[in-house]
């Protein structure tokens, strides 16, 4: 796909520390590629920890004048962020395309998305309450006052570039937060639209802080600030090894955590549910991104009762998704994000198969003209899955859905939370008391009743076990970035 941009400025090639665009001060570069064709496009700065440094002493130095901002001034540069995202939709839609591979109608969404994010943060700035609390003495007056951490050092994941990083980055700066952020090393080049999109909006010196780097050297960038005791909070998107890494290492100093990983979401389909929006929802929620998401479903379990009508209703919508790269209007599955996921796909496919489940629809690699790159998948659908075979135990993260067939509630339930994740949990029925039950007793940070589609910047979104904690968007997204100061005051 061409990358014209409207405002080729967008195209960014540099990292941006104490609102300066520089390079990386070691010279190193790492090459972005398109996931389409497996081939380099651009270049952006592999930092190290010099860079890293760099940018905490921006944010550090930045930080008073900042929290002493009236909130509303903070909303309002947010409020201008917003609108200068949307004004530029279709750039940031075509960069995502290009870097990450979402259809360009996605990508489109995926930046009306993350602008939601932005929107509602700027109305939470100004609605950071905090608490007077009933004095037991009248000379007293106690308050719980609210005030932002710090500096926040946000790392975000490649499958959503845009959204990821505004929603950190919002509710950071609504907070009072200062920022320095690391983007993923395959989709630094939305992110880094998003941060001249800012600067535009008129960010103050030093408030928002980003650095590129490779997966080589993203250890060497998150290290140093996991050291540094001036950044007071690490929010993290991405995978659970790496998010266990990030809370053993930052004890040292101490710094508030929020950590959004990986998932292994269950899809339940019980006897009694409307078998179209059953299928509708499960179209919804494992296509998105091409099944990278990590709220995709990753097992399926479908009522004996149920399960031949269901099965065959889903294969035919399956059957139907066209495959191909985002440039492409049609496209309603893109490539996969590089070779190592799409390795993976494979690897649970053939496990799966080796352990007897049955491949329905796909199956494989998908390779002709249309699709000369190596990182397509077809959508693939399995049945007559088990708990012993990979694609049920670890996140598949591509375009399978994995058929279990089930008899008893209880038994279903059970085998749901039979995982150390708990991000999103789905399933469908009509029945009131089942949809209680059920609800209550899944064990996941989200739960969609007769829903597929719901991720939303005004509710609490991350998840539970070792699918991390915190949470973003909502009202409960600010507060991961205010502590609580209690005043007593003697008059
Ligand atoms: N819970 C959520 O909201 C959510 C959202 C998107 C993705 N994810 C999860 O992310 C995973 C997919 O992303 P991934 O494979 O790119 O994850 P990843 O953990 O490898 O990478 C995520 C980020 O961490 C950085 N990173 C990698 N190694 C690091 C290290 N040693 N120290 C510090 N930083 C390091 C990467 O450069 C990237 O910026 C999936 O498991 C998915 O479920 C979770
Ligand atoms: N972008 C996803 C999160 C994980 O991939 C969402 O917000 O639903």
């Amino acid at each position: 796909m061409s990358l014209t941009l409207n405002r080729p400025d967008l195209l960014r090639a540099q990292n941006f520390i104490d609102a300066r665009w520089r390079d990386g001060l070691d010279g190193r570069v790492l090459a972005v590629s398109d996931p389409a064709l497996d081939l380099d496009f651009a270049r952006v700065p592999d930092s190290g920890a010099a860079d890293a440094r760099a940018a905490v002493d921006a944010a550090f130095a930045a930080g008073p004048a900042w929290r002493a901002l009236a909130p509303r001034e903070r909303s309002r540069l947010l409020r201008h962020w917003h609108d200068l995202i949307m004004a530029n939709q279709e750039d940031l839609a075509r960069l995502i395309s290009r870097e990450q591979g979402k259809p360009l109608a996605e990508g489109r969404g995926e930046v009306a998305y993350a602008a939601s994010y932005v929107e509602w943060f700027a109305e939470e700035a100004v609605r950071m309450h905090g608490d007077q609390i009933p004095s037991p003495s009248p000379r007293r007056r106690m308050l719980a006052v609210k005030e932002p951490v710090g500096v926040v050092a946000a790392i975000t994941p490649w499958n959503f570039p845009a959204a990821m990083i505004a929603r950190k980055i919002a509710p950071a700066l609504a907070a009072g937060c200062t920022v320095v952020a690391k983007p993923a090393e395959d989709t630094p080049l939305t992110s880094l639209a998003l941060i001249k999109l800012l600067e535009e909006a008129g960010l103050p010196h030093g408030v928002v802080n980003l650095v590129t780097a490779s997966r080589g050297r993203a250890a060497e960038v998150v290290d140093e600030w996991l050291a540094d005791p001036r950044v007071r909070k690490i929010t993290f998107t991405g995978s659970t090894p790496v998010g266990k890494h990030l809370a053993r290492e930052s004890a040292g100093t101490l710094k508030r955590l929020s950590l959004e990983l990986g998932g292994n979401a269950p899809f339940i389909v019980f006897e009694d549910a409307d078998l179209d929006a059953a299928v509708e929802g499960l179209m919804a929620a494992k296509f998105r991104n091409g099944g990278q998401t990590c709220v995709c479903p990753n097992r399926v379990y479908v009522h004996d009762r149920v399960h031949d009508a269901f099965v065959g209703r889903l294969c035919a919508r399956v059957a139907a998704l066209r495959v191909g790269p985002a440039s492409d209007p049609a496209s309603q599955i893109g490539p996969m994000i590089n070779g190592r996921a799409v390795d993976k796909i494979e690897r649970h496919v053939q496990d799966a198969q080796a352990r007897g489940a049955r491949v329905m629809v796909g199956g494989d690699r998908v390779r002709d003209e249309d699709r000369p790159g190596p990182n397509y998948f077809a959508p693939t659908v399995l049945v007559d899955v088990d708990g012993t075979m990979a694609c049920t135990v670890e996140e598949t993260f591509g375009p399978v859905v994995p058929v279990t067939r089930f008899r008893d509630e209880t038994a279903v339930v059970a085998l749901a939370n039979d995982t150390p994740f708990g991000l999103a949990a789905y399933f469908y029925s009509r029945d009131p008391a089942r949809i209680r039950r059920v609800s209550d007793a899944l064990e996941s940070g989200i739960v969609g009743v007769n829903a597929g589609a719901i991720a939303s910047e005004s509710a609490p979104f991350g998840g539970i076990k070792d699918s991390g904690y915190g949470r973003e968007g909502s009202r409960q997204g600010l507060e991961d970035y205010l502590q609580f100061k209690y005043v007593c005051e003697d008059v």
